[in-house]
């Protein structure tokens, strides 16, 4: 999509990064120039992500839980040891379940919960401190989802991804007296890995949901976010952008 050059000497950590989107923007921004860090849960799953990315440039893999403060401490140690700065912050990880609100248990909410708020807040906070902040230089992008009408069917997502939502708009403000931009994308139905977590009777029909009657591609999504972090970007801080055909603004997704 872009110049081969517009990344080049920057480093870049996408969280999530083994699978879907996040392989898709972290191979974004490799083409590029830049040099990507990949994060998530599985080390097998990672592994085999940075064999293929490691093709296309500098790629490095880090088994880090994004709930967990200690194994962050440990990514950003690993970022400063193997390439001594930070400048691209993409938090995809995340994920939830389908059930309607009133069968969801104490424990599931707050599994979601912790997964898609607390811990893109505690990535951000840490990398923001270890490196952002300090080099009065860098670009966080939030991956969330489409929550412009609610997310019916999956009530704590909705809530954690509209928290997320407006955590980009505070730190678009707060945080750009050091010179740090924060942006939001919130994709549609996307084909990825992501959606074999969901029965297939469920996806049956949501193309006709969507004004452009097909899924979007991981590859869509990734072009919006490499925009997004990169200098043709240089004026767009507490944005979130929508990609999803149209989705948000038409069709009956949720039956009643
Ligand atoms: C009803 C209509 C819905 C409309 C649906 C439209 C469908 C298309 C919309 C697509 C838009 C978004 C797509 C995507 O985001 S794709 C990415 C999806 N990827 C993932 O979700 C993968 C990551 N997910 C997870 O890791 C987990 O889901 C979770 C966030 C919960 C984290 O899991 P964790 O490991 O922390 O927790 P546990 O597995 O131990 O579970 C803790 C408790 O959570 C409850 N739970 C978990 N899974 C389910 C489930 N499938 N159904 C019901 N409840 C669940 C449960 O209480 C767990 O505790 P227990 O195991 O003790 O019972
Ligand atoms: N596909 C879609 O239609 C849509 C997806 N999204 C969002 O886009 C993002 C990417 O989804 P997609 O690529 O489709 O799905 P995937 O399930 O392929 O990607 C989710 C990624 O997040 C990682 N992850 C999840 N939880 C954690 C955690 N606690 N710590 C570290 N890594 C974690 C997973 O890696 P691992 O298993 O190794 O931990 C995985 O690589 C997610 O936030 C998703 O909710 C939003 C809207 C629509």
């Amino acid at each position: 999509m872009f110049q081969a050059n517009v990344f080049d000497q920057k480093v870049a950590l996408v969280t999530g990064g083994g699978s879907g989107i996040g392989y898709a923007i972290a191979e974004q921004l490799l083409r590029a120039g830049a040099r990507v860090f990949i994060a998530g849960r599985k080390e097998e799953k990672l592994k085999k992500a940075q064999e293929s990315l490691s093709q296309l440039g500098q790629c490095a893999y880090q088994v880090c839980d994004i709930r967990d403060s200690e194994q962050i401490g440990q990514l950003v140690a690993f970022i400063k040891e193997t390439a001594g700065r930070l400048d691209i912050l993409v938090n995809n990880a995340g994920g939830q379940f389908p059930s309607l609100a009133e069968d969801m248990a104490e424990k599931g909410w707050n599994a979601v919960i912790n997964n898609n708020l607390n811990g893109t807040w505690y990535m951000t906070q840490a990398m923001a401190k270890a490196f952002f902040i300090p080099q009065k230089q860098g670009t966080i992008l939030n991956i969330i989802v489409n929550i412009y009408r609610g997310v019916p069917g999956m009530a704590h997502t909705g809530a954690a991804r509209a928290g997320v939502d407006n955590l980009t708009k505070t730190l678009a403000v707060e945080w750009s007296k050091y010179n740090i931009r924060v942006n939001a994308v919130a994709p549609g139905i996307i084909q990825s890995s992501g959606l074999e977590n969901y029965p297939p009777e469920m996806l049956d029909g949501l193309a006709e949901t969507i004004p452009m009657k097909r899924l979007g591609t991981t590859d869509e999504v990734a072009w919006l976010c490499a925009f997004l972090v990169s200098p043709f970007a240089a004026y767009i801080t507490g944005e979130t952008m929508y990609v999803d055909g149209g989705q948000r603004l038409f069709g009956q997704q949720f039956q009643l």
